[in-house]
């Protein structure tokens, strides 16, 4: 291993120095090394997967050969970042055995070096398997996109009393568990600076306010890429889905009116050859 790849240890350090961690999802080899080099901490092969790269309604019908096929290649494109491979539905709630089973192949199939599950109290005892078997674990609360029918849709969680007190207990659960860090999605602010001061793990907010330990993203939301509608949480950086059409338009023209290829192009070959075939 590298002496400046990202571990848990950097990620607790960080945590300790008030530096911001910076997490981005990541799902091919391409994206991955653009990610890596403009110096990411960390990486996250998300099950969204299933929905911007499969183009699923959900991430429910994502499976672990579908995962292991995108974390390898990511794997492939990351030298610094530490890549977190996302347990996708039904690969740890049957049983802990399962879970471990599954954690285990991102782990032997892929360089990933810590996966990530959903859930709190309910998942004690996976995070607890998981991390004795040696794993890095990476919990998930909040809106978790796993229990989207249970939910009853893509919702703010944490809203009123019961459910903020809820969910501080899961927060320190998933702590106690022996999780290394904690994603927390679409959470009032206020409620995830208070998770955030509670816990001694690093916090990783999307839509959970400035004041957790970090950020994450979804690439194709933040670079402008995914065709559907976005949550209000995300932050366009770029339009990319204008540029690409506008040079695949400008592509098409250029053919039609055989503009393209010019001559820096083609390849030639001598006059003489050529005068032979004819
Ligand atoms: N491209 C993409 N980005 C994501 O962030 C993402 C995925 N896919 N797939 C899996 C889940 C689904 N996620 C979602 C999807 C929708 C909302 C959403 O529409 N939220 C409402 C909240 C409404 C409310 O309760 O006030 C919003 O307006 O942001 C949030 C998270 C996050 N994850
Ligand atoms: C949005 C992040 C946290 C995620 O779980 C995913 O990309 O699947
Ligand atoms: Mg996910």
């Amino acid at each position: 291993m590298s002496k400046d790849k990202v571990t848990t240890a950097t990620v607790k350090q960080m945590k300790a120095e008030g530096r911001p961690i910076t997490m981005l999802t990541a799902y091919d080899f391409s994206m991955a090394k653009l990610v890596d080099d403009a110096g990411i901490d960390m990486i996250l092969v998300g099950d969204s997967l299933g929905n911007v790269m499969l183009g699923y309604e959900s991430t429910l019908p994502v499976t672990m050969d579908e995962m292991i096929h995108h974390v390898k290649a990511v794997c492939r494109g990351t030298s610094r970042a530490m890549v977190v491979a996302d347990l996708p539905f039904m690969s740890y709630q049957v049983s802990v055995k399962e879970a471990l089973r599954n954690s285990g192949r991102f782990l032997k199939e892929t360089t990933a070096s810590a996966v990530k599950l959903e859930g709190g109290q309910e998942v004690f005892d996976v995070i607890r398997a998981v991390v004795d078997a040696g794993i890095p674990v990476v919990g998930h609360l909040g809106l978790t996109p796993q229990s989207v029918h249970q939910m009853g849709g893509y919702k703010v969680q944490g809203k009123d009393e019961a459910a903020a007190r809820k969910l501080l207990a899961d927060a320190k659960c998933v702590e106690e568990a022996g999780a290394f860090c904690l994603v927390l999605e679409c959470v009032p602010a206020p409620l995830a600076k208070l998770v955030t001061e509670s816990l001694q793990i690093p916090t990783i907010g999307i839509g959970a306010g400035a004041q957790c330990d970090g950020q994450v993203l979804v690439i194709h939301d933040m670079l402008g890429l995914y065709p559907r509608s976005s949550p209000k949480f995300v932050k366009k950086y770029v339009n990319l889905h204008e540029h690409m059409t506008a040079a695949l338009k400008q592509y098409i023209e250029e053919v039609t009116e055989r503009s393209f290829p010019g001559p820096e192009h083609s390849f030639g070959m001598s006059e003489e050859v050529l005068k032979k075939l004819y």
